[in-house]
């Protein structure tokens, strides 16, 4: 698991740090380890030309040391300050080196550097950042966005938000961030995380000092120890029996895809219940699915033999047939994932107390709504609120139901609210087209019935299915269906990642 933490969190370990090294060691571990990674990004550093975009705090400093250390090597360094004030020891260092220093103003002069440098690094604004850039950083950033050398961000792209990602007007777009310590949870949580580009960590002794993660995020290797094995004493009772109330004769595709998606991620069996017509239309592709007709209505029985978890909602219905539904399958002590057309009616004001339930509820709840569902779940907020600020209307979900939320969207955040939030990183726009939520719920619904917890099934369910939306053909579009085939490539893969010797980055 990568490991990220909040500014205060960072603070306080540096403080904690600080008072036990020399003065300015920290700043030092920080520079090198970003010079590396500069030169790593240039053909030679010998004669390379890099601008330093560096503003008034230590963010500016580190750039201004590493530029230092890579004009020792031979590259022309220049330095365009934004700000009040530069870090002056910084600045000395370079200019001793024969690097430049002068404030940005926006002339000609300016732009030429940008528009003609090798390699631009964004020292402007790191963990001190507040809010919107202010000029002249903002034209700073869209100067370096339109120049065609890759971007290096020091500790986070200025401009985002550290602990949220949120990005309120410009950002900086980086190619690499390379950052000190820890993660900050906003590199991992878009908007800030599409503007970060690939990232690095640098290790400056920050980690004794740390306390636990504010924010997780798994790679390959962890879902592989978290996926369920195939063991030889497995029959289909123990692997788990997955109960799904999905589609209706409106949504029939959402039964299929459910079903498909709970199937192809592994599970003893899945038992469907549903109008006539869907059960039909399950059985003619998946004939292995023990599928019952029945009327929401009337049937509050999850069907003979028992169920180890439930899926309920995605295209579901909304009517007060499928809101009794809703209320027997919360009224059970079972797991239950409750998508979509569940969440509208979790949300609904008729005054069942339908969300009463879920708090009540003293069996695992899983919520999977996308950012206009939580909005409404939450009541207070809009959809681009939700958007703006992923991790913290997800965790507030948690926190208000006291359950699992899984909240989709360009990055799926998971919270629960004695957990640390985790972060999917397989999310993928080839996962933006309709039906792909369904997959989704089976997915996690199957590894809620082989008896993952709630939290890991959730993450596990989402890195698979983004990794399927990849692997499916190759990055080309794909649709809902397409990501059935792709689940089982993504399942060998991460067991792959977990083999001895054979590491796969998530
Ligand atoms: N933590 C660690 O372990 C280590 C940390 N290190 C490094 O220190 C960095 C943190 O440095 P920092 O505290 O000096 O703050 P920093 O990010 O440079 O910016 C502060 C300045 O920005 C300004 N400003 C703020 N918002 C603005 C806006 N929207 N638009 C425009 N300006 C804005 C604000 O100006 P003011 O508002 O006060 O006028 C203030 O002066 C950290 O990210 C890492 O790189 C490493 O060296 C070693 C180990
Ligand atoms: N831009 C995106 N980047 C990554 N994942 C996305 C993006 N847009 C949608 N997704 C994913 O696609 C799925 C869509 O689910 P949902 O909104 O429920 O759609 P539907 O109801 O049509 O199935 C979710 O898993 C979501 O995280
Ligand atoms: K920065």
């Amino acid at each position: 698991m990568l490991n990220a933490h909040t500014v205060d969190v960072v603070r306080e370990a540096e403080g904690a740090l600080m008072a036990r090294l020399p003065e300015g060691t920290l700043m030092r571990r920080a520079a090198t380890g970003l010079a590396v990674e500069c030169a790593r990004l240039l053909p030679s550093v010998y004669g390379a030309r890099i601008v330093l975009m560096v503003g008034s705090g230590d963010n500016g400093g580190d750039a201004l040391y590493a530029g230092a250390g890579l004009a020792r090597r031979g590259a022309m360094v220049r330095a365009l300050t934004a700000g009040s004030r530069v870090h002056d020891a910084g600045a000395a260092a370079l200019r001793a080196v024969g690097g430049r220093v002068r404030a940005f103003t926006g002339s000609g002069a300016d732009g030429a550097d940008l528009f003609g440098a090798d390699l631009i690094v964004d020292g402007l604004l790191g963990i001190g950042g507040r809010g919107g850039l202010r000029e002249p950083h903002a034209e700073l950033a869209v100067q370096a966005a339109n120049a065609p050398a890759p971007v290096v961000a020091v500790d986070l792209p200025s401009g985002i938000d550290a602990d949220t990602g949120e990005v309120a007007g410009h950002a900086v777009r980086a190619d690499l961030t390379v950052t000190f310590g820890t993660h900050k949870p906003g590199l991992f949580i878009d908007p800030g995380s599409e503007r970060a580009g690939r990232v690095r960590l640098v290790d400056i002794g920050l980690g004794p000092e740390l306390p636990g993660s504010d924010v997780l995020r798994p790679q390959a290797v962890d879902i592989a120890g978290l996926l369920p094995g195939s063991g030889a004493e497995a029959d289909k009772y123990r692997r788990g029996v997955l109960a799904i109330r999905a589609g209706s004769d409106r949504f029939r595709g959402a039964a299929v895809l459910a079903v498909g998606g709970a199937l192809r991620t592994g599970v003893g069996m899945v038992k469907y219940g549903g109008p006539e017509r869907v059960t039909d239309q399950v059985l003619a592709r998946w004939p292995e699915t023990v599928a019952v007709p029945l009327d929401p209505r009337r049937s509050t029985d999850l069907g003979p033999g028992r169920a180890a978890a439930v899926v309920v909602g995605s295209g579901r219905g909304t009517d007060s047939g499928e809101a009794d539904e809703l209320e027997a399958v919360l009224d059970s002590d079972l797991p239950v994932l409750v998508d979509a057309d569940g969440l509208t009616l979790m949300s609904g004001k008729d005054g069942r107390g339908l969300a009463d339930r879920v708090r009540d509820r003293s069996a695992p709840t899983l919520l999977t709504p996308h950012a206009g569902e939580l909005a409404r779940l939450l009541g207070d907020v809009d959809r681009g609120d939700v958007e703006a600020r992923r991790l913290e209307h997800a965790r507030r979900a948690a926190r208000s139901f006291g359950c699992a939320v899984l909240l989709k969207g360009s990055t799926t955040v998971i919270a629960h609210p004695d957990a640390p939030a985790v972060v999917n990183p397989t999310g993928t726009p080839l996962l933006a087209s309709a039906g792909t939520g369904d997959v989704l719920s089976g997915a996690v619904g199957a590894l809620l019935a082989s008896g993952v917890p709630v939290v890991e099934a959730a993450l596990c369910g989402a890195y698979l299915h983004g990794r399927a939306a990849r692997l499916a053909h190759g990055g080309a579009p794909i649709s809902a269906s397409d990501l059935l085939d792709g689940l089982p490539l993504a399942i060998a893969e991460a067991r792959r990642a977990g083999r001895p010797g054979d590491h796969h980055e998530g």
